[in-house]
């Protein structure tokens, strides 16, 4: 073809000299030294220069000529190849932008040892473009993605569809390829792999060799390679002094400039030339990349381990940039950190881990949805914040990880996320965790309404009864104030539960969008920042914006509807402290990832703390339980921590002491009550004595003198002739007379009753009397609580009072008051019937409803100070003389009674004498008894407690 255009050229250049040698006037045509081409041609007698060289026999020449030939050929050829390759481009291009320059694929770890192969597998690829998660009988979730790699999938298919990015890559593009996904679920597999079945990293380092090798330009490669631990940026590639063992490496190349941007720039880049090179660095890197054991022992990447490889091509004018990168990125795993229930540094880790994903899933929702502003450093105001300087570094997200991609995750950049998904059942994403939540909100809040009902129900009988009670004492009962409060304590209570309810649901609901996967969704608090989403997030969630948490994460107060006042709902603006600083996020130095961008970090996420799961996962009438005992203490502290009441612990902790000292008790099982020493228990006596000579000096009674040293003298007296059970037998109180189990007598001893057979019997009388008219249900005191409590109140008053008076008077009652650990406390029947019910169907005892049903209390009053305070336990139906003649007996009996021994009397039939109910009677008193003391054990108080309970 040359060779034809030089002919034609001299012919061109032989004609014009022709023409002017002759002078001619025309010029020539192109067509006439066409003509003259084909002439030449076709005579047969041309004259070229093969006929001439063949003329010649010159055989050199016409070698040249041939390879004159092939390379004329080969120019075009390149030509043509310089076209197509633009027009690939082009193409590879144009389809990437069509498949999206971000790709989602997911990839199923297979079952691996360790894993439960009997349990059903919950995650199910569905085709190839979607995946099922199962995470109950009839409840699934469906993902979509580019591709997803079911169990089982080979090295090779993840790497097909990788390979168009490193095509990319060395037309010029930047390139990023992450692997994502829980710990444990296969990343560092996919990405690095293993010797005999390579990964993504170590393939796309050959194949960039290789694809560069097959272009015909030059192209310079630098490796580099780096960690983001822990919020700091880490050079893997800084000449290492220490050992791989290490865990921080001794330097930081990495620096941030004035303005805090990165200076990546100063990243060790090594150059390297082949593959080998390249490969033996990434074994180096890999070797201080920071890991952590994990409990199967196996080490777990604690760091976002990234690997750079920078290709510069001087000779390429086609391509968009000189100098492009490919970065290929080994996410840290991300965790739950309920599930893990990680701690210390591992939290710390954890934390740091999924605050920079959650950029990372901000960057790149952004970028799919082709958002003008694209959070790689800085994630915007919420609406209400006037951006200013300083507020700046509030509001600031300043993610490393997205800050290095900064330039890699763009337009024309290519993404590859590969999300990597464990068939393990308790991996599953927080989805399942999310629905599970929203079952047990459901059902907790039918609890709530179950128990507001009956609440409501409650309160009206006890309405009634006070009514009953104002008709019949022609006063006002204070307690009924008392029920009053605590009534309305209750429903602020509730309130505020349904609301705290509400607001899981609210979060639930707003976290359920469905298309793409969690991270590839803008965070809830980003969404809140940015603002972005506020409208669609307040169409989302069905629950009112005035019950949801305001858009700051710092919201300090909410308004609450307190219900029962004046009968409307009004507002009463109640404050919290910050929820999410004061007690679920403690954003302390402590908790704060190390690095300067964790603060800000710590300000947008809310991080649950281990504890917190155990709350939100028990059961709905515990959760009801313990915040309403949690309020109900604080209220009840100062009352509580008055010096009139000794703390449970104290007095355990003195019986304890005590007993350790005491010989009395020689039955391990049972619980020594100390022998009162003589000044201690004189208090006790005394007051009693005090009381009963007011009495009887009152009444006329005789006075009958109690020996104090007699009780010690036969109980010695007693244990030597006698057998221990026998002695067990005349040691029971009166409520447990009636039985003859051994074992429950055992548990029951009480030296103070040990040696009064008489007393016994006549206290019994007394109750027996009590009974035809009240029913006074009361935890026990130990002696010396009550001594101590009487000589309190003496002190004070400078009068002695029945113990069970003081604490009445001092003492409100409520539910949370059961719950609580005071010792002294009256209940209404009403009141008691409540819980006794709860723990009846927690521990799915039965009891008669008639114990149950028990009349409205009436507290025992000081006898004869108030004769108003006397009719309130003192039948109406009695008339004046039968009450002279009650209280007298009372009081006569009074002296019998060791005010220590435990009451829990029930009413029974009026004078009710029939064995058959005393027996009965003694049942209830002890499944009552039994009930509570349950009760106290199941907030994890010890025997000793339950024992002293039922003394
Ligand atoms: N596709 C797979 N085929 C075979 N084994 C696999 C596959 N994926 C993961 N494994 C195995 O599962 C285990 C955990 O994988 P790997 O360490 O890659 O998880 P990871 O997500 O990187 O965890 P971490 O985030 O804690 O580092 C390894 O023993 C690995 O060999």
């Amino acid at each position: 073809m040359k060779a034809a255009v030089d002919t034609r050229k001299s012919i061109c250049s032989l004609a014009e000299s022709i023409h002017s040698l002759l002078g001619l006037k025309t010029r020539l045509t192109s067509s006439w030294v066409d003509s003259v081409c084909n002439i030449i041609k076709s005579s047969p007698s041309q004259i070229s220069l093969d006929d001439h060289n063949t003329r010649n026999g010159n055989k050199e020449v016409d070698m040249d000529l041939s390879i004159l030939k092939i390379k004329d050929e080969l120019a075009a050829l390149a030509a043509n190849i310089y076209k197509l390759n633009i027009e690939r481009r082009q193409v590879l291009n144009d389809f990437l932008d069509l498949k999206g320059n971000i790709r989602v694929f997911c990839r199923v770890r297979p079952i691996t040892v360790g894993d439960n192969f009997n349990r059903p597998r919950p995650v199910v690829a569905l085709g190839s473009t979607s995946l099922q998660l199962k995470f109950a009988e009839n409840k699934s979730k469906f993902y979509s993605f580019d591709k997803v790699f079911a169990l089982g999938s080979s090295q090779d298919e993840i790497f097909l569809e990788v390979e168009p990015v490193i095509k990319s890559a060395l037309d010029g593009y930047n390139a990023c390829i992450f692997a994502y996904g829980q710990t444990g679920t296969g990343k560092t597999f996919t990405m690095e792999g293993t010797a005999d079945d390579p990964g993504v990293i170590p393939r796309v380092i050959e194949a960039l060799f290789k694809q560069a090798a097959d272009i015909n330009h030059t192209f310079l490669f630098s490796f580099s390679m780096l960690e983001i631990y822990m919020g700091y940026l880490k050079d893997l590639l800084v000449p290492q002094t220490r050992k791989a063992t290490d865990v921080m490496p001794p330097c930081l190349s990495i620096q941030t400039d004035s303005k805090g941007e990165i200076e990546i720039d100063n990243l060790v880049t090594i150059q390297v030339s082949d593959f080998n090179q390249a490969i033996r660095l990434y074994r180096l890197g890999c070797r201080f990349r920071s890991k952590a054991s994990t409990n199967s022992n196996k080490s777990s990447s604690r760091s976002h381990c990234m690997i750079r490889i920078s290709m510069t091509c001087f000779d390429a004018n086609e391509r968009p940039r000189i100098t492009n990168k490919i970065w290929m990125v080994d996410l840290g795993g991300s965790e739950r950190v309920l599930k893990t229930k990680a701690w210390g540094r591992r939290f710390e880790e954890g934390k740091a881990i999924n605050l920079s994903l959650s950029a990372l899933g901000d960057v790149i929702n952004a970028l799919q949805r082709k958002n003008c502003h694209i959070p790689y450093r800085f994630l915007g105001f919420p609406q209400n914040v006037k951006p200013t300087l300083n507020k700046v570094s509030t509001f600031h997200r300043n993610s490393k990880l997205t800050q290095v991609l900064k330039d890699s995750l763009g337009e024309d950049s290519k993404t590859l996320m590969l999300v990597h998904v464990s068939p393990k059942e308790d991996d599953l994403c927080e989805t399942q965790a999310n629905a599970q939540r929203e079952f047990e909100m459901t059902s907790l809040q039918q609890r709530m309404k179950w128990i507001e009902d009956k609440r409501h129900e409650v309160r009206s009988e006890i309405q009634k009864l006070n009514e009953k009670l104002e008709d019949l004492t022609g006063t006002s009962p204070s307690s009924s104030k008392q029920l009053e409060a605590s009534h309305l304590s209750f429903e602020l209570e509730v309130s505020q539960s349904n609301i705290e309810i509400d607001k899981d649901i609210g979060n639930v609901k707003a976290s359920r969008t469905a298309e793409f996967p969690g991270f590839m969704r803008p965070t809830i608090c980003s969404r809140r920042k940015s603002g972005v989403d506020h409208q669609a997030s307040e169409e989302r969630d069905p629950v009112p914006a005035s019950k949801r948490r305001t858009s700051s994460h710092r919201a300090e107060s909410v308004t609450l509807p307190i219900k029962g006042i004046s009968g409307n709902s009004s507002e009463s603006g109640i404050s919290r402290t910050s929820c999410l600083m004061g007690s679920k996020f403690k954003c302390n130095s402590d908790n704060e990832t190390e690095g300067s961008q964790d603060k800000s970090e710590c300000d947008i996420k809310t991080v649950v703390f281990p504890f917190e799961e155990k709350l939100l996962r028990s059961s709905n009438l515990e959760k009801a339980q313990v915040s309403c005992s949690e309020r109900h203490e604080n209220r009840k502290t100062h009352i509580l921590n008055s010096p009139k009441f000794i703390k449970v612990d104290d007095w355990l902790h003195l019986n304890k002491q005590y007993s350790s000292n005491s010989r009395i008790h020689q039955n391990k099982q049972v619980l020594a009550i100390p022998h009162p020493e003589k000044d201690k228990r004189d208090y006790r006596q005394r007051g009693v004595e005090q009381l009963r000579d007011e009495k009887v000096n009152e009444n006329k009674l005789p006075k009958k003198k109690i020996n104090h040293d007699q009780p010690k003298k036969l109980a010695e007296v007693g244990a030597a002739g006698r057998s221990k059970s026998e002695q067990v037998a005349n040691f029971m109180p009166t409520v447990f007379k009636g039985f003859s189990n051994e074992e429950s007598r055992s548990n029951y001893i009480s030296s103070t009753h040990a040696n009064d057979g008489i007393r016994i019997t006549e206290a019994q009388g007394m109750v027996n009397d009590l009974s035809t008219e009240e029913y006074v249900c009361s935890t026990s005191t130990p002696p010396d609580k009550w001594s101590w409590v009487l000589n309190k109140k003496r002190d004070e008053s400078g009068e002695n009072g029945m113990p069970m008076q003081l604490i009445a008077n001092e003492t409100k009652f409520s539910e949370a008051l059961v719950l609580s650990n005071s010792w002294t406390s009256i209940h209404s029947a009403s009141d008691v019937r409540g819980p006794i019910t709860a723990l009846m169907d927690d521990f799915g005892v039965s009891c008669p409803k008639s114990v149950l049903k028990l009349p409205c209390q009436k507290v025992p009053t000081e006898i004869g100070k108030n004769s108003e305070e006397e009719k309130m336990h003192v039948s109406s139906q009695l008339s004046e003389t039968s009450k002279m003649q009650h209280r007298s007996l009372l009081v006569e009996r009074a002296n019998k009674v060791d005010l220590a021994m435990p009451t829990f009397q029930l009413q029974g039939k009026r004078k009710s004498t029939g064995i058959c109910n005393l027996l009965k009677q003694k049942l209830q008193t002890f499944c009552n008894c039994a009930l509570i003391g349950l009760g106290f054990q199941s907030l994890g108080l010890e025997h000793d407690f339950f024992y002293a309970l039922m003394l």
